[in-house]
């Protein structure tokens, strides 16, 4: 039985003083469920404060990004190594943001699935449409052809636990969410993506979220699909309250 994973992803969002008191909050109030995990997804600067703050509890830390080398020469950026000796456990790569503003391509998205295994670190590999793909009827092959690339070279093992979330671009942010249909059928075809590269038992382990404008409001709904097992939240996991509800909502 696949777990729910809800991640919250501050984007770059809070200072620090917010950013402690928010996961104050959620270590404090989070359910203790086999069920359901919560993950906040915090700006670099926060990570070490935010990992000895959740020592004790459920709640794991995330990066937002990382570099795919263990060192050297790249001025401005994080390597694995640092952030696993942080107690950091997972780390976002490929969010539509980077793609688009920071020319992240499913090559360096693939060196970084890779450089996380190696280090420790579970990958959530975003993957998802513009609207003039959607439109274009180009979603299932875009989507297909990223996970393809992102997976590529990973044993069945570690495909297993990575998780995959499907951001459509359009729902990102606009208030407008895929529907929970639109949203299934994209997560089911990443999962047979996933078998054909692998095999069944691989795809079925591996957990899917989606993300684009999820809040409490249409959380549950989208968490009832077959192939939906959790979320990766931007707007709706700034205020600890709904962060919580969505959290909740996963059990
Ligand atoms: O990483 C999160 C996604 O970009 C979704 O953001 P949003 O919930 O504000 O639409």
């Amino acid at each position: 039985m696949r777990k729910n994973v809800i991640a919250g992803n501050w984007k770059m969002n809070k200072v620090l003083s917010e950013a402690t008191e928010f996961v104050g909050e959620v270590v404090n109030k989070a359910p203790e469920s086999d069920q359901t995990e919560a993950i906040v997804c915090a700006p670099f600067p926060f990570l070490a404060s935010l990992v000895e703050q959740t020592k004790n509890s459920p709640v794991k830390i995330a990066a937002q990004n990382m570099h795919y080398e263990e060192s050297g020469a790249f001025t401005g950026e994080v390597s694995p190594g640092m952030l696993k000796d942080l107690g950091v456990t997972h780390v976002v790569l490929g969010h539509s943001e980077r793609r688009e503003l920071f020319a992240e391509t499913d090559e360096s998205v693939n060196k970084k699935t890779q450089a996380a295994f190696k280090h420790g670190l579970t990958p959530i590999v975003c993957v998802g449409e513009t609207l003039d793909q959607r439109e274009a009827n180009e979603t299932m092959n875009h989507v297909g052809n990223q996970v393809k690339a992102a997976l590529e070279g990973l044993s069945e093992e570690q495909v297993a636990s990575t998780i995959i979330a499907y951001e459509p671009i359009w729902a990102i942010g606009t208030g407008k969410t895929a529907t929970s249909e639109q949203a299934n059928e994209v997560c089911t075809h990443i999962r047979n993506v996933v078998k054909d590269v692998t095999s069944e038992e691989t795809a079925e382990k591996v957990v899917l979220q989606y993300g684009g404008s999820v809040k409490p409001a249409n959380i549950k709904e989208l968490l009832a699909q077959s192939d939906i097992d959790g979320a990766l939240v931007g707007g709706a996991s700034l205020e600890a309250d709904s962060f919580l509800q969505l959290v909740e909502a996963g059990k």
